[in-house]
């Protein structure tokens, strides 16, 4: 049993919260309560339905989800392609509802940027590697003789750091697909982004060549400190990251934690890892389907609020 507050109690409980900081303040990708419905003929899709996302500065996280759960809608969305029905999205402190045509433009071009699953979308299939990645440097940068310069040994850096430099002259029917999509990371890199949205980028890569570029990401994390979000299907992409948050129909549900420990008395280094659910500000939790069978846990669950942890139990009405 808990004895009841005293009024000084929930006095200081109102201040507390009333002080407390905004939901997402200190996050670079603010997703609260984020909707998206797609109408098509007269009948209402929901693809993101109040969906919470929280992304710090400099991490390199995936995004995992069944066909449909709603991983392009809401990369559409923070990539300023689509725009939110409900609820609210800032990225690097701007507000992807209330932007202006204007303000969406100059958000694509230096705040974010992507690379895709079909390398024919990434690189323009006329220009060579150093062209195509000097290209949003070009629209972005000055004409005069010292900023060409400057421009053309940040193409030769980018190349060298995601190792494609031996394709710079080439167009991208001259290169493997792995190496394109080197250079499509480095085309994303060029306008010097806060975020890199990558959708699928490993889909049309076998699994070596889609380790490969996932080094190159990683890379581009640590040597550049770029956030970067990748949504993927590639359970063995997903492992490599400290941390995955899966989609479950149009809201993220769980989420995957990895932390190295070292062994004291070893020096051995395992990478340790860790599931946990979702609470969103209703206080509303998504219990993994599994779970839920394993424990004929259907329509209601009885609750028990321990010491340190919730205990969840089937519904012991329900005597049949
Ligand atoms: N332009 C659109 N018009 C109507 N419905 C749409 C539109 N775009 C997406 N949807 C619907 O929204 C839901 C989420 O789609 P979304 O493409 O975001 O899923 P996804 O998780 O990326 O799937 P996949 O892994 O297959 O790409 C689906 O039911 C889809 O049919």
């Amino acid at each position: 049993m808990t004895s009841h507050p005293t009024l000084a109690e929930l006095a200081g409980r109102v201040t507390a919260d009333r002080d407390r900081p905004a939901y997402g303040h200190d996050a670079l990708i603010t997703c609260d309560r984020l909707v998206r419905v797609f109408t098509a003929d007269g009948v209402e899709v929901q693809a993101l339905q109040g969906l919470d996302l929280l992304v710090r500065e400099g991490e390199l996280m995936a995004l995992v989800g069944a066909s449909g759960s709603g991983k392009s809608t809401l990369m559409n969305i923070l990539a300023g392609l689509d725009t939110p029905t409900a609820g609210a999205a800032r990225v690097a402190g701007r507000d992807l509802l209330t932007m202006t045509a204007k303000d969406r433009l100059a958000y694509r071009r230096e705040v974010v940027g992507f690379v895709w699953q079909q390398t024919s979308r990434n690189l323009l299939p006329y220009l060579t590697s150093a062209q195509n990645v000097a290209l949003p440097m070009r629209l972005a940068g000055g004409r005069s003789r010292s900023a060409r310069r400057a421009r053309a040994e940040r193409v030769l850096e980018l190349l060298e750091l995601l190792e494609v430099a031996d394709c710079r002259d080439r167009q991208p029917h001259q290169m493997s697909g792995g190496q394109q999509q080197r250079v499509a990371i480095a085309v994303a890199l060029a306008g010097g982004p806060s975020v890199l949205l990558a959708d699928e980028p490993t889909g049309e890569l076998d699994s070596h060549t889609a380790e490969q570029i996932f080094a190159a990401f990683r890379t581009a994390n640590e040597r550049l400190g770029t956030t970067i979000v990748i949504v993927t299907h590639d359970q063995a992409v997903a492992g490599e990251v400290r941390r995955t948050v899966a989609i479950r129909d149009g809201r993220t549900s769980t989420e995957v934690l990895r932390r190295s420990e070292v062994d004291a008395a070893t020096g051995d280094e395992t990478v340790v890892a860790r599931e946990y659910a979702m609470l969103d500000r209703a206080g509303r939790l998504q219990l993994p389907a599994e779970y839920t069978r394993a424990l004929d846990m259907r329509d209601r669950v009885a609750l028990e609020l321990e010491p340190d942890h919730i205990a969840v139990r089937p519904d012991d009405s329900r005597r049949d």
